[in-house]
């Protein structure tokens, strides 16, 4: 362990910690004197002052992080100075504590820096075959060495990226090849959470704080402490609660409803949104001082779209997954890689699964076929100039959206009655879907007698779609 700083009092106040941690110490003044010492030791941590007599601490951070060493550097800066924390992690070190030390919040982050030296190196990290992020695309390579760099670091990440695009698997990536492994990852969905709860649901409450509040409950920070907090549609945070946020992210330290005392937490940050935060901010939605923290590094994730070179290594590993719950081996008929490749996935990673979920129920023996696709046949992408051209691909059953504004309008020739009178929203969309889903294909074998192979035609899917949904929906003919 080296320590780095020029104040005699604060540098023997942290060898004194470390030395009763059981750790051997260094110590230096200097710049120069730190270079001297690093030239000719290996050391599990550095622990380093911002402002030397001979330069800055962050310069230390850079040299190491250029190294090529695996050296965890932390740095001590003045508290509140939001500024030199956030350069000096965006610079590669691995943690920062405030001064005044806390002395409960250094040990935490001498032990995770400990840890870290036998946990995976990046030399170490997962080949791609047992990463959970799939795909040999660059953008899917680059994307994995990068998660292997930031798993080592305490450094706040914001992932963003469309809607089903692997945002939460990332973090979770993060976490698992972190030295934080053994610890829990909490992913939260902000936009979720009522606000008049919220502040219990992230801090915890002590008993009798508020009516209601029957026994002492943690919060998602006391649960994720000493793992990863993923706060997931962080854009969807009420101000207040940034405010509340901010400070806990700030002092690492949260306070329970009703209770007196705060508790230090020890607890890495991902965040994650759809939206573009900066734009937010821009709005007056978000605030700036918290996008500061939360967004020390960026990590975005390209749309399947953009890297459809990822189609056959996805597709193999999803239905693999989805062989092994339902036992039979699934496999793409001819034609049906092209197709997938024709079309623009607005839904990402996540609608894939679906769309080969639910074609592999439709299939025969496994086989899945063209015509079992159920693309939205309006979000088919432009396909390229000599590429194979997708096959005529049929609506999803039930609901339509091309009625609602803003959506594609119906082609010509094709039967798309209004929507429903919408007067009142449903409280549960899915039960509502399936009775409007229900109402329609019973209509339609009521007009056809019953004669499946016509309904299906009517509804303009296949036979096997109209026998699974009529199945999926316990729909029966009548007897006689
Ligand atoms: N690269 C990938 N390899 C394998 N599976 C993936 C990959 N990316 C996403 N998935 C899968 O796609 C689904 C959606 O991923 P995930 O929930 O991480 O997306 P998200 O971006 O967080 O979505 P949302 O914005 O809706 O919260 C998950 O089932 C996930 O396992």
């Amino acid at each position: 362990m080296l320590v780095v700083d020029d104040e005699d009092d604060l540098r023997e106040l942290l060898e004194i910690t470390l030395l009763k941690m059981g750790l051997d110490v260094d110590s230096a003044a200097d710049l120069r004197h730190a270079r001297a010492l690093l030239a000719g030791a290996d050391y599990d941590l550095v622990l380093t002052d911002m402002r030397l007599p001979d330069g800055l601490g962050l310069e230390l951070v850079r040299e190491i992080a250029s190294s090529g060493r695996n050296t965890p550097v932390a740095v001590v800066t003045a508290f509140g100075s939001a500024e030199n924390a956030v350069v000096a992690l965006k610079a590669g070190a691995f943690d920062y504590v405030t001064k005044p030390l806390q002395l409960d919040q250094l040990r935490m982050m001498v032990q995770s820096a400990l840890k870290l030296n036998t946990a995976h190196s990046p030399a170490a990290a997962p080949e791609p075959a047992d990463s959970r992020l799939k795909g040999s695309s660059t953008a899917m390579q680059a994307l994995r060495a990068q998660i292997a760099r930031l798993a080592r670091s305490m450094a706040p990440i914001a992932i963003t990226g469309e809607s089903g695009s692997g945002k939460e698997l990332a973090a979770r990536e993060i976490h698992a090849q972190s030295s934080r492994a053994d610890k829990p990852f909490i992913a939260v969905n902000c936009g979720a959470i009522p606000e008049a709860l919220m502040e219990a649901e992230f801090f915890g409450y002590r008993k009798g704080a508020f009516t209601g509040a029957a026994d002492e409950r943690d919060g998602f920070f006391q649960a994720a402490n000493g793992g990863t907090l993923m706060l997931d549609e962080v854009a969807d945070l009420p101000l207040p609660m940034q405010v509340k946020l901010l400070r806990a992210i700030q002092e690492r330290r949260v306070r329970k409803i009703g209770a007196t005392a705060e508790e230090p937490v020890d607890v890495r940050i991902v965040s994650a949104t759809h939206q573009n935060l900066a734009r937010c901010v821009e709005e007056g939605k978000f605030r700036q001082d918290l996008f500061y923290r939360l967004n020390v590094i960026e990590l975005s994730l390209p749309p399947l779209r953009d890297r459809l070179d990822d189609l056959p290594v996805l597709i193999e590993a999803i239905l693999a997954r989805l062989s092994a719950a339902g036992g039979q081996k699934a496999v793409l008929g001819p034609g049906v890689l092209d197709a997938l490749r024709s079309y623009s996935f607005p839904g990402n990673v996540r609608e894939l699964e679906n769309v080969l979920e639910r074609a592999l129920a439709f299939s025969n023996d496994g086989v899945i076929d063209v015509n079992d696709l159920s693309l939205k046949g309006a979000k088919l992408a432009d396909a390229p100039a000599g590429a194979p051209v997708a096959p005529a691909l049929t609506e999803v059953p039930g609901l339509s959206t091309a009625a609602v504004p803003g959506a594609m309008p119906a082609p010509p020739g094709e039967r798309m009655p209004p929507l429903p009178d919408l007067a009142v929203l449903p409280s549960n969309l899915p039960a509502y879907l399936e009775r409007v889903e229900r109402e329609i294909i019973v209509r339609a074998l009521q007009e056809t007698q019953y004669n499946r192979t016509q309904a299906a035609q009517l509804l303009g899917i296949s036979f096997r779609q109209l026998r699974y949904q009529m199945q999926k929906l316990g729909i029966q003919e009548p007897e006689g």
